[in-house]
C-alpha cells in the first residue's frame, strides 16, 4: 500500500461559548483527544493558554456520516479521508476574555456552544457572538449542547431562546444542533455541519507569509550545555502564505529594551530550523492548525510565552509597526459580558483602553478624540496593515469588558 502522505491542518475551527457550557467536552467528543485544559492551568496559575486539538475528517462511503474513525463507527465500513482541521479551544471565563480574542482572530468558523440546561443567553455567550462579529466572522454553527439533560418542551423553549436571542446577528442563520458532547450523541451531524458551513479556507497560502504568534517557549531543560541548546520555539497559526525550514524570518515588534528610561521595541531576525505541524515534524507549513517554528533565537527571548502576540514573516515584507493609532471607532450600544446591561459610554481623553488585534494585546492611553475617531498611544506596540480590525475594551468595574472596535487608519 502507498504510504499515506501527511496533510497539515486547513482550518481552524473555534469552540466558543459560556464557560462550562461544554466547549472542551465536545473538542473531545470531535477529535478523541484533550486540548489544553484551561482549568488545570488556572490552577496552576500559570499562562491560561488557548487548546489546539486537530482531527482528521472522514466520511463513510457506505451510510455517508463522518467520523474521526478509520472505520466508520456507524456501520463499520472503512472511511475517507477528508480533510484535517484544527479545533481551537477558547476558555468561557470572563476573566480570560482578552485571550479568547486573540483565539478569534485564528478562527476560520466558529462553534457556538450553548447549553440546553440554562436559560440563554449567559454573559459570555452574548460576547463570544460579539467577538465574532467584531473580529468579522460569520461562519458559526450552533451546538445546543447537554440536551440528555433536558426534556423536549425544555429544549424546544431552550430552542426558541437560542433563535431570538441570535437575531439580528452574525449567527442569525446559523444551524442550531442539539448534541450531547458527553454521550458522543449527534456529534457526526454537528461535524457534517462543520464540513457544509465552515470549512472552506479562505486564507491565501500564495501572499506574503504572516504568522500570529499565540505562544513561545524554551524548550531546554535546567542544566543542559550550552552546546544542545535549542533556539527560542514560536507557537502560532500562519494565517497566510507559508513558511519553510531554512526560511529568513523577521519578528515584530519584536523584542524589548530600554532607552532612556523607556521600554521600546525592536524587530528581530533569525532562521527557520524546524517546523512542526499537527504534531509531526514538516519542512514546509501552510495557513490552519498551529505550527511550532523552531528558531536560532537565543531562548531566553522566548520562555514563557514572550514572543507572544508578535508577527512573523519574511525581513521586510511584515506590517508596520505602530506606536501610535488612530482608529475609526465603533462603539456597541451595551457592554457585553456583563450580567446588567449597561450602557457604553462615549470614550474620553485620557482614558486607558485595552486593544487586542490578532493575537497581540496592548494597553494605550486615549490622547486624541474627533468624530467617530480616537488617537491611542500604546504601551506595546503592535505590527497590524492599515484596515486591520481592532477589538476595544473598557475597564468596568474590575473587568476589561468589549464596547465595540476600530479600524486602523494611515
Ligand atoms: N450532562 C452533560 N454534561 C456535559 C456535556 N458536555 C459537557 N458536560 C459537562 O459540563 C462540564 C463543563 O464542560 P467543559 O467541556 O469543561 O466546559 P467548557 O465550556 O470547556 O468550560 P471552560 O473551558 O472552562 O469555559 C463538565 O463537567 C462536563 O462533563 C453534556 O453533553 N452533557
Amino acid at each position: 500500500m502507498a504510504k499515506k502522505k501527511f496533510k497539515q491542518s486547513e482550518v481552524n475551527i473555534g469552540m466558543v461559548g459560556h464557560v462550562d457550557h461544554g466547549k472542551t467536552t465536545l473538542t473531545k467528543a470531535l477529535t478523541g483527544i484533550w486540548a489544553d485544559t484551561h482549568s488545570e492551568e488556572l490552577r496552576r496559575g500559570i499562562t491560561i493558554k488557548i487548546g489546539f486539538a486537530d482531527a482528521e475528517i472522514r466520511k463513510c462511503p457506505s451510510c455517508g456520516k463522518y467520523s474521526t474513525s478509520p472505520k466508520c463507527p456507524y456501520c463499520g465500513a472503512e472511511t475517507e479521508f477528508e480533510r484535517r482541521i484544527s479545533f481551537i479551544d477558547s476558555p468561557g471565563h470572563e476573566a480570560l476574555m482578552t485571550t479568547m480574542l486573540a483565539g478569534a482572530s485564528l478562527m476560520d468558523g466558529a462553534v457556538l456552544v450553548i447549553a440546553a440546561n440554562e436559560p440563554c443567553p449567559k454573559p459570555q455567550t452574548r460576547e463570544h457572538l460579539m467577538a465574532l462579529q467584531i473580529v468579522g466572522n460569520k461562519n458559526i454553527i450552533i451546538a445546543q449542547n447537554k440536551i440528555e439533560l433536558v426534556s423536549k418542551e425544555k429544549a424546544i423553549e431552550n430552542y426558541n431562546q437560542i433563535k431570538e436571542f441570535v437575531k439580528g446577528t452574525v449567527a442569525e442563520n446559523a444551524p442550531i444542533i442539539p448534541i450531547s458532547a458527553l454521550h458522543g450523541a449527534n456529534v457526526d451531524v454537528l461535524m457534517k455541519a462543520i464540513e457544509d458551513f465552515i470549512s472552506t479556507p479562505k486564507r491565501d497560502p500564495n501572499k506574503p507569509p504572516k504568522m500570529f504568534v499565540l505562544r513561545s517557549f524554551d524548550v531546554n531543560k535546567p542544566g543542559t550545555t550550552p552546546e544542545k541548546l535549542i533556539g527560542g520555539v514560536l507557537g502560532g497559526s500562519i494565517v497566510q502564505g507559508k513558511l519553510k525550514v531554512g526560511d529568513e524570518i523577521e519578528i515584530r515588534p519584536g523584542v524589548p529594551y530600554e532607552e532612556h528610561g523607556r521600554i521600546k521595541y525592536e524587530p528581530i531576525t533569525t532562521e527557520i530550523v524546524s517546523l512542526q505541524a499537527g504534531g509531526k515534524f514538516v519542512d514546509e507549513a501552510f495557513p490552519g492548525g498551529l505550527v511550532g517554528v523552531g528558531t536560532k533565537l537565543d531562548p531566553y527571548l522566548t520562555k514563557g510565552d514572550l514572543m507572544a502576540g508578535n508577527i512573523v514573516g519574511k525581513p521586510g515584507q511584515l506590517p508596520p509597526v505602530w506606536e501610535d493609532l488612530r482608529l475609526e471607532v465603533h462603539l456597541l450600544d451595551r457592554v457585553v459580558g456583563t450580567e446588567e446591561e449597561l450602557k457604553v459610554e462615549p470614550i474620553k481623553r485620557r482614558e486607558m483602553l485595552l486593544l487586542n488585534v490578532g493575537t497581540a494585546r496592548t494597553v494605550g492611553l486615549v490622547t486624541n478624540l474627533g468624530k467617530d475617531e480616537a488617537e491611542i498611544k500604546l504601551q506595546i506596540p503592535i505590527c497590524a496593515e492599515p484596515g486591520d480590525r481592532v477589538a476595544i475594551s473598557r475597564q468596568v468595574g474590575s473587568r476589561w469588558r468589549l464596547i465595540g472596535y476600530g479600524l486602523i487608519k494611515e
